[in-house]
């Protein structure tokens, strides 16, 4: 095994937990024989695209430390690339991370870098941006963009969140059309776009998607009355939300989604954080394009 060059890149500010202790946790964990490495912190939204995107090829390996955002940040520049995204799960819910059963104690997730090992998932485009777990529009884009508008992080305040916007959430219509095919003209409560089977948390919006099938999970929840709330949260948290009524999901390579209604009052995101939107959503499935450093 030849000694792989690691450049970590660290989100101070994703998740709740402090990132102080983390270069003496990558001193410790390390094999200096087989990884040598840097480290560089964020400093704000969209730095970690940028040194991705300057750093690609001086490293055989770039590292997310933080969640989902960051994630997504450091992996567009990497797709079709040779350098492999690795994980340090530091997010709120890192979702990618817990598809790819990746460690979420950082002493674990660091030291699984060492076997150097890695595989392929599926990225998907997003009109002229990409995303790598789950995005979508409608109720979890409305509760994304007032998570990142809160100071505050972590599963608890996003779960206060949604409970609080549940019942005030209006649907808007949209047309959404996958392979050719038109499948939908109402408006539902959300649709979701699923490369990996969850948000995070192990909130499972898509509990069959693979993550190197070659396909997208797209997913709707039509507007669920307060009483089977309940059953919303067993179902989400237990993988079984194919067996909801008020859930329908079909996989696809192409998809559209057509907004039928002032595109300026949707909220949209990718990988969990906001994103604009002001036209039509284009989706594809770009195969097999990113490397991740994973058990295999
Ligand atoms: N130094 C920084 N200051 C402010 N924002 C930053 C900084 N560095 C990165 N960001 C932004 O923070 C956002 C949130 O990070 P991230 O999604 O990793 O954490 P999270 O939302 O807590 O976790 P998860 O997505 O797993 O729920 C990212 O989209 C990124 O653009």
């Amino acid at each position: 095994m030849k000694t792989q060059k690691a450049l970590f890149i660290i989100n101070p500010k994703s998740g709740t937990t402090q990132k102080k202790g983390v270069p003496a946790l990558l001193d410790y964990c390390l094999d200096s024989s087989k990884i040598s490495y840097e480290i560089f912190y964020t400093q704000y939204a969209g730095h970690g695209r940028e040194i991705a995107e300057k750093e690609k090829n001086n490293y055989h390996m770039i590292v997310a430390v933080g969640g989902d955002g960051t994630i997504n940040e450091i992996a567009g520049p990497l797709i079709n690339s040779e350098t492999t995204l690795g994980i340090i799960p530091l997010g709120s819910g890192n979702g990618l991370a817990r598809h790819l059963k990746i460690p979420l104690n950082t002493k674990k997730a660091i030291s699984l870098l060492n076997d150097q090992h890695s595989k392929k998932i599926d990225t998907i485009n997003f009109n002229n941006d990409i995303f790598v777990n789950v995005a979508g529009v409608g109720f979890d884009a409305h509760i994304a963009s007032l998570f990142a508008e809160s100071k505050k992080r972590g599963f608890l305040s996003y779960g206060m969140l949604a409970l609080q916007e549940i019942i005030k959430f209006k649907s808007t219509g949209y047309r959404l059309i996958i392979d050719g095919e038109e499948k939908i003209e109402k408006a539902p409560f959300l649709i979701s776009i699923a490369n990996s089977s969850q948000y995070g948390n192990n909130a499972h919006i898509a509990p069959g998607a693979e993550i190197s099938d070659g396909l997208m999970d797209i997913c709707i929840m039509q507007k669920i009355p307060f009483w089977y709330y309940p059953s919303l949260i067993f179902h989400l948290f237990n993988g079984t939300l194919t067996r909801s009524r008020y859930y329908k999901t079909w996989q696809g390579k192409e998809a559209l989604i057509h907004l039928l209604e002032d595109a300026e009052k949707k909220s949209i995101h990718l990988d969990g954080d906001p994103y604009p939107l002001k036209e039509d959503i284009k989706l594809s499935v770009n195969p097999l394009s990113l490397k991740v450093a994973c058990k295999i």
